[in-house]
């Protein structure tokens, strides 16, 4: 599967970023936005409910999607996807994880320094005055019914509670974007696993990287805007791929 010349350009890397997307997770039972609306969430438009204008509407009914999804990633573990980039760290000078993700399954599996571009869902805080919240300790209350439930209140000024991620037409935290821009611009080897490359900004990093002499490398289940632009794709499931580079 990897040439000679593959393997060589990799160990000789100076600088590795990695770029994740739903499908690193989806060994691991966490669906993908693309298949993200399968039973409960049929009939949902993820992009309706990953916006604020989609909190206004119905608090509770997107409230009871991310309770529904972070009790999805709280009862999941990563797969041999997330483990195998964790180890390749250990095999190369510096590598970078930038993911469009919101569970922590790179962090569980031993990455450190993961960049979230679209925030965490373990991360709350008030939709009005913006201050932190912390769960009550153990797993997610079951929305009734499956879908509804009432956000909890800020103590500090008692608004809403809101998910911690970036929602459709909210910037990305600067910080994050930051770091993700300066590594991709700055490494030689740019991997992209497991993401369709539809959402922006982070669907750019990818040309950015190449802009800046990267050999760019995709490992994606299905064929992506992305095919034509890289060096190496590899199409197939993330979790039998990653731990073959590393036999
Ligand atoms: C849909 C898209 C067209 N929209 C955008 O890009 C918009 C900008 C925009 C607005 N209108 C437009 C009109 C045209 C173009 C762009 C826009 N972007 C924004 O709004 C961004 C914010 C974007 C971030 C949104 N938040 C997310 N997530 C957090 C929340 C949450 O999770 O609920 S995005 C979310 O969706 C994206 C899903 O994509 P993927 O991760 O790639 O997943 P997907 O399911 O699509 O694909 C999975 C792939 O894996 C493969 N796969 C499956 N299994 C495996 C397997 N086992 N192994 C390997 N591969 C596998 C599959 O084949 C598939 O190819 C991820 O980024 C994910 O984080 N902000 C912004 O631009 O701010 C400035 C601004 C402000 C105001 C107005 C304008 C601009
Ligand atoms: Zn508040």
């Amino acid at each position: 599967m990897f040439s000679n010349d593959f393997l060589m350009g990799l160990l000789r890397a100076e600088h590795i970023v990695v770029f994740t997307g739903a499908g690193i997770s989806a060994e691991s039972g966490i669906p993908t936005f693309r298949d993200a609306q399968t039973g409960l969430w049929e009939h949902y438009d993820p992009h309706a409910l990953a916006s604020p204008t989609g909190f206004i509407a119905d608090q509770a009914l997107v409230w009871g999607w991310y309770e529904w999804r972070r009790m999805q990633v709280l009862e999941a573990a990563p797969n041999d996807a997330h483990y195998a980039i964790a180890e390749l760290a250990s095999f190369v000078e510096r590598l970078t994880v930038v993911t469009q993700n919101v569970d922590d399954l790179h962090e569980r599996a031993g990455s450190c320094g993961v960049t979230h571009l679209h925030g965490s869902l373990h991360h709350p805080r008030c939709f009005d005055c913006g201050s932190s919240y912390a769960f009550p300790s153990g797993l997610p209350e079951e929305p009734a019914g499956g879908r509804r439930l009432e956000p909890p209140r800020c103590s500090e000024c008692q608004g809403a509670i809101r998910p911690g991620v970036v929602w459709f037409g909210e910037t990305l935290p600067s910080s994050a974007w930051e770091i993700a821009e300066q590594a991709a611009m700055a490494c030689d080897v740019f991997f992209s696993i497991g993401t369709s490359g539809l959402v922006r900004p982070a669907s750019q990093l990818p040309e950015r990287a190449k802009l800046h002499g990267a050999k760019i490398i995709q490992i994606n289940a299905t064929s992506t805007p992305l095919d034509s632009q890289v060096h190496y794709n590899f199409q197939g499931r993330a979790g039998e791929i990653l731990p073959a580079l590393l036999q």
